[in-house]
């Protein structure tokens, strides 16, 4: 007999909660300075950049993504040992984001969930496990700054499928993110 899937709670995305994990890139709750003669604010160093562990070097890249089918269930995490990962959403959709604590595996106890506005970004840190884009709209787009370099930097880890957690976008729709269920389901 199958068991219901335990579905992951989708918490909002602030700063404060995704600390262990990683920083939120978000102008609306950052500090700034004006500079080009007063024209220009300038959200200064809101995450920093580590790649340089074994000879790498920063990279930016576009990741166009294609929304996976929901709910989904969560068959693998992976982390990058030498390097942090950014994203930064360039076409303003909201999208999700699911880590877990750095360590040898990934804990399935201790899978968190969040919701970005679209308008905040993340900077996951060396070694910090997290699922592959999640983008909740058809080809969406990010920017991406990580590593390039010698070495691997990236260890995936596949759950037996007795853990059956799932993603599910039901619990969204009690958020004012209402769209999201309308454009990913
Ligand atoms: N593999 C790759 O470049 N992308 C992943 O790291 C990801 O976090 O989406
Ligand atoms: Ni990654």
């Amino acid at each position: 007999m199958n068991l219901p899937a335990r579905q992951l709670t989708i918490e909002p995305l602030t700063r404060e909660a995704f600390a262990p994990f990683g920083d939120v890139i978000d102008k609306e709750v950052s500090e700034y300075f004006m500079i080009n003669n007063g024209s220009t604010r300038r959200y200064h160093r809101m995450a920093d950049v580590d790649v340089t562990e074994g000879g790498g070097e920063p990279i930016i890249s576009i990741f166009q993504a294609t929304p996976l089918e929901y709910p989904l269930p969560i068959k693998m995490m992976e982390r990058h040992p030498l390097g942090s990962q950014a994203f930064i959403p360039l076409l303003g959709n909201p999208y999700l984001i699911l880590v877990a604590p750095k360590g040898d595996t990934p804990d399935p106890s201790k899978l968190r969930a969040f919701l970005s506005n679209g308008r905040q970004g993340v900077n996951y840190h060396k070694g910090v496990w997290h699922h592959p884009v999640l983008a909740l709209t058809d080809s969406d787009q990010f920017l991406i700054v990580d590593r390039a370099g010698p070495g691997n930097n990236c260890d995936e880890v596949f759950f037996s499928d007795d853990i059956n957690v799932e993603l599910a976008l039901d619990s969204l729709a009690q958020q004012e993110d209402q769209r999201i269920v309308s454009t990913a389901s």
